[in-house]
């Protein structure tokens, strides 16, 4: 824990997949027993959650297609209503049922609330695997602002915020936006000491198949050449991609790691490298 102590006072960002919210113990034994040390050790604690493929079950209930491109959904209006069933709804209440199972006062919300996370419409743009065109996502957005002096604010009040990557703009528009995008971006502008992207993987593998190939860390160089090669796939390349723009943005570390074992996230906290894989600014 006295590791921890350097980091007093500054931001922890810690940003939750999906489908880790159907746990509720598991959820609250890992990372709501994590987010308790560090807020006891006197560090700022922001989390980010997604709701992937909870969004995708209700898409396949109501009869709709889902659709995605390079690990991003195309998002329609009936798409933009599923993910606020799903974000502020179902994911939101079951993050805010897990952390008070650990202890921790997590107020769960999303980016809309008081404009936290301001956005506006991704342009579109080439994609990562998906082609020389550029995409049109539809009703997704991009981080234009976060309002950090609120995160302040909550952050003195003794309160954990965690919000689901949902987002808008001052027109009252509502955009989604992929939840790994939202915690680099909040993670930048608080000037986080850490982010740290838990999944259901333990980091970023040789092997996606195989969890003994984990890699424990990783230049920017090394995970471009892993992109390319095609290593790193899927849902993995928004998360590197992402990591890699932000570490010059003033994060110190950025951390991939899993929920399991429950310590992973602590045990990543106190020695880079160690639970997950770390992508570290100097080397
Ligand atoms: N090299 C790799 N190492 C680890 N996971 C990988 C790799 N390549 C692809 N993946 C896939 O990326 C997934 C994690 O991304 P994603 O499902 O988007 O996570 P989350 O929902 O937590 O954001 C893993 O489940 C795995 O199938
Ligand atoms: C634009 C975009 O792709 N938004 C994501 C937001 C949720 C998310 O990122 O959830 P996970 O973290 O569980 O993957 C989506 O619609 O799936």
């Amino acid at each position: 824990m006295s590791g921890l102590r350097a980091f007093q006072g500054r931001w922890f960002v810690v940003k939750i997949g999906g489908e880790l919210s159907s746990d509720r113990p598991k959820l609250a034994g890992s990372v709501g027993a994590a987010v308790r040390a560090f807020l006891a050790a006197g560090i700022r604690v922001a989390v980010i959650h997604g709701g992937g493929p909870q969004a995708t079950e209700l898409t396949n209930k109501l009869g709709l297609t889902p659709r995605m491109v390079a690990g991003r959904r195309v998002t329609d209006e009936a798409t933009l209503e599923v993910m606020k069933m799903t974000l502020a709804g179902q994911v939101s209440v079951d993050v805010a049922a897990a952390f008070r199972l650990a202890g921790v006062p997590a107020l769960c919300t999303t980016g809309v609330s008081a404009g936290l996370i301001d956005a506006r419409k991704r342009a579109p743009q080439v994609l990562t695997g998906a082609g020389p065109e550029p995409i049109d996502l539809g009703l997704v957005g991009d981080v234009v602002d976060v309002n950090t002096a609120l995160f302040e604010r909550l952050a003195e009040a003794g309160v954990v915020p965690v919000l689901g990557s949902l987002s808008g703009d001052a027109q009252g528009q509502v955009f989604n936006i992929n939840a790994d995008t939202v915690a680099t971006r909040v993670a930048a502008k608080l000037r986080a000491a850490k982010l740290f992207l838990v999944s259901n993987v333990p980091g970023v593998l040789a092997d996606k198949n195989d969890p003994s190939t984990r890699i424990p860390t990783l230049t920017p160089a090394e995970a471009q050449e892993k992109i390319a090669s095609g290593v790193i796939q899927g849902g993995m390349i928004p998360k590197v991609e992402e990591s890699l723009a932000m570490l010059e943005e003033g994060i110190e570390a950025i951390h991939i790691v899993g929920i399991s074992p429950a310590h992973a996230l602590l045990g990543e906290a106190q020695g880079a490298g160690s639970f997950g894989t770390a992508f570290l600014r100097a080397r």
